[in-house]
């Protein structure tokens, strides 16, 4: 595994004193950060951040195999049933890991994998066009909550089950894998009574750090992904991002940088893969970087709003799209880039006699020009004096995905400590699913339906 953390660009030798970070303000902050990371390890040692350990679940691994390789040579298609952290991590992996036009080989060229699907919303065109173009003989869903209750995800279940029902009856149940919490939620207690098969999330590790768990690793390998690997990488980069020293723990390094241009007024933080890929890591960092650190918390008494706001950004994709904004507007963010070494592949220019302009291209390669455009456009970014960094992945595999996402909890879980917030709870989204309960008629939420009623008919509605 080789992921190396590039933040030359954050200094303010390099991009200006405006927004960029001086090492005085770093070493301000080794005393705060040997104390979170003195927390952190206590933490850990006292089982109360499981997350930490699941690299090393040998035993967990092998569950998921024997169950993924059995369901691979009954079924075609895999669907994921689950929102957020039930369903990101895997979309990002995915997509990262097997080929990006997996589902439309053959099965033969998918190497006898079935396809898989992340259904990830509530959408009754996005979730019915999905169905119509399955077969419920050859498809099974792995319905993912760690709550067992999320509406959405509950939703998804009936639709689907209901789908296979009309086909094969009874024999639903064999159509179906349930991922949720060992013994609470009404997933657990369904499985479990309808002998449903199941796999478990470790209590203490919630959806967005739950990656490394069944809820990622089972679909990851029923589609074919190497989990064993990125199990691997995640325990490689384990030894990295525990060491105590701000400085040499690139998780810690990257939180503390971003935490100080958070205070210089830099409130967003883009993600920036220049890679197909990993697109959609930009997705689930999105996730755990927003639900984490954007809290409500008190300060001398005072009620204050923090977090930096995550944006997902592709190169070179959004350079025709994002850019003017990154380099001429607001001082307000930072750019972290994904960088990729070796493609695993590139396409030569040949020249082309009947377009002479383009003669400058022959003997290059998709790959120079992809390499020189996030070259070009982090200089470009300093010279307008705007603040990035860089991830640097020698290549795409299972290890380097593994550690890097294992790095981003870490970084997360230390940005917490240095906003002062508690990373591991999302109290906001509560209300929003309570009005829903209300208005979806749960037992237990009438009042929260007549609160939304209340509201939907008291206010002056502005419309044009
Ligand atoms: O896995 P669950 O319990 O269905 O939750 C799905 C998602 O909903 C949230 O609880 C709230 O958005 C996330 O933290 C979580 O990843």
């Amino acid at each position: 595994m080789t992921i190396r953390f590039d933040y030359t660009c954050m200094m303010a030798d390099v991009v200006g004193e405006r927004c960029g970070i001086d090492p005085s303000e770093l070493a301000a902050l080794e005393e705060r950060a040997a104390a979170i990371h003195r927390d952190l390890m206590a933490r850990k040692e006292g089982g109360e951040l499981p997350f930490y350990d699941l690299p090393f679940q040998d035993q967990v691994a092998g569950e998921v195999r024997r169950l993924a390789d059995e369901v691979a040579e009954r079924f075609d298609h895999l669907v994921v049933l689950g929102i957020g952290g039930s369903a990101l991590g895997t979309q990002a992996l995915f997509r990262a890991l097997a080929p990006l036009y997996h589902n439309h080989l053959s099965r033969e060229q998918r190497r006898g994998r079935p396809t898989l699907h992340v259904l990830d919303n509530v959408d009754p065109c996005g979730f019915g066009e999905a169905l119509d173009l399955l077969a419920p003989d050859k498809t099974l869903f792995c319905v993912i909550s760690k709550s067992g209750s999320t509406v959405e995800t509950s939703g998804q279940f009936l639709v689907a089950r209901q789908w296979l029902a009309r086909a094969v009856g009874e024999r639903w149940k064999e159509h179906v894998v349930v991922i949720t919490d060992p013994e609470k939620g009404g997933l657990r207690a369904m499985a479990n009574e309808q002998g449903i098969r199941s796999l478990s999330i470790p209590p203490g590790v919630g959806g967005r750090f739950s990656v490394l768990t069944p809820v990622g690793l089972f679909p990851l390998a029923v589609a074919g992904v190497d989990i064993e690997a990125l199990l691997a990488g995640a325990a490689q980069m384990s030894a990295r991002v525990t060491r105590p020293g701000l400085m040499d723990n690139p998780a810690y390094l990257n939180a503390a940088l971003q935490y100080l241009a958070y205070q210089k007024g830099m409130r967003i933080s883009v993600m920036m893969p220049y890679s197909d890929r990993l697109r959609d890591v930009a997705d689930w960092f999105r996730q755990i970087w927003a639900e984490s650190l954007g809290k409500k918390t008190a300060l001398d008494g005072r009620e204050v709003h923090v977090g930096p706001t995550p944006v997902k950004a592709l190169g070179t994709t959004d350079q025709h799209s994002q850019v003017q904004l990154y380099i001429e507007g607001p001082f307000d963010k930072v750019i972290t880039f994904l960088v990729v070494e070796d493609y695993g592949r590139d396409l030569r220019f040949e020249r082309c006699v009947e377009a002479p302009h383009l003669d400058f291209l022959h003997g290059k390669s998709m790959a120079e020009l992809i390499r020189a455009e996030q070259q070009a456009t982090a200089v470009a970014l300093v010279r307008a004096g705007r603040p990035n960094c860089s991830f640097i992945l020698d290549r795409i595999s299972a290890e380097n995905l593994g550690g890097l996402l294992y790095l981003f909890e870490v970084q997360t879980l230390f940005a917490g400590g240095l906003f002062a917030i508690d990373p591991l709870d999302q109290p906001g989204v509560e209300a929003g699913k309570e009005y829903t309960y209300g208005l979806m008629e749960r037992p237990g939420f009438a009042e929260r339906k007549e609160e939304v009623e209340a509201w939907l008919s008291g206010v002056n509605r502005r419309q044009l």
